[in-house]
């Protein structure tokens, strides 16, 4: 019998790093949350337990910590890119590294006298994100973002579904649309206008949603899909996953009152849970940007 290692990857997750520029009064501040793995060499390591080419997860957050006091803090791709580019060109057991980089957006605290220089309110629920996947000499990037919370109180409807035996909803030409996306999107370079192509595709993402009219989520997550690739050619794909969450209009009629979708109980659980991934033809394969980047059809 023949057992042996398979994929294998490690590092440390979830290292925190708060850094601040102060190269004037006006502080910058970036928010992150760096998730380092490498893969290569470390065969030793899982069957013989020989540490020689084990670069220590410690010492692996010890360099997010260092790039960040070394280097200037951009955006999180190019923070993901350095990471990686450290780790693959500096050790030569080291082939291969994938680093993901969450950032949780803070704003300037607005006062009487105007945006404070160092004072800031945490954004809403929605984080920022990337995944930077280094193979040998092959780089992919994938950003995000996660928990982007919107809702639409008309301009939705849901009806025509087959009404089987066992069906109870109704059709309904007005609707609340509420929802959480999750979206990645391939680049299909690595050398992007990171933040103006985030704060782009996130303008996207917002105004049609809010100028579909929605016949079903899946209909207004492929128009998502579909208008940030026509508006961004440096994206090549981008995947969404979207809950339905059900607002039912509550039934006042036992009171004798009537309910115009004014009242409506927002239900926690289940919800729909809609997935779509939506292509351009002439992108560049994905080869291995997608390993490891869980939860997407
Ligand atoms: O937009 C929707 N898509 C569905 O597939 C679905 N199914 C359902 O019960 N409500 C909805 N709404």
């Amino acid at each position: 019998m023949a057992i042996r290692l398979g994929e294998n990857q490690y590092g440390k997750a979830e290292v925190r790093l708060v850094h601040v520029s102060r190269d004037s009064a006006r502080h910058i501040l970036r928010d992150l949350n760096v998730t380092t793995q490498l893969r290569g060499d470390f065969d030793a390591v899982h069957t013989e337990g020989d540490n020689a080419n084990c670069l220590a997860t410690d010492t692996q957050k010890n360099t997010v910590y260092l790039l960040a006091r070394e280097h200037r803090i951009g955006a999180i791709e190019d923070f993901a890119l350095l990471l990686a580019r450290h780790f693959v060109d500096g050790f030569d057991y080291v082939r291969g590294s994938r680093q993901e980089v969450e950032e949780y957006g803070w704003s300037r605290i607005t006062t009487a006298d105007g945006p404070h220089d160092h004072a800031f309110v945490r954004d809403g629920a929605e984080v920022r994100t990337t995944v930077v996947t280094r193979d040998g000499d092959r780089e992919w990037v994938v950003s995000g973002v996660r928990d982007l919370v919107l809702l639409k109180s008309t301009g939705s409807e849901f009806r025509g579904f087959p009404k089987t035996a066992y069906t109870t909803l109704a059709d309904t030409a007005d609707r609340i649309l509420a929802t959480s996306v999750t979206a990645r999107w391939r680049y299909a370079g690595t050398d992007a206008d990171w933040d103006a192509s985030y704060a782009a595709i996130r303008a996207t993402i917002l105004g049609t949603f809010a100028t579909t009219h929605s016949r079903a989520l899946q209909q207004t997550l492929y128009a998502i899909g579909r208008t940030v690739l026509e508006a961004r050619p440096e994206v090549a794909e981008i995947r969404l996953s979207a809950p339905n969450k059900h607002h039912f209009a509550v039934d006042l009629t036992p009171f004798g009152v009537d309910n115009p979708n004014e009242v409506f109980y927002a239900a926690d659980r289940p919800y729909g849970l809609i997935e779509a991934a939506v292509y351009r033809d002439d992108a560049p394969e994905a080869g291995r940007a997608w390993e490891s980047v869980p939860g997407f059809v």
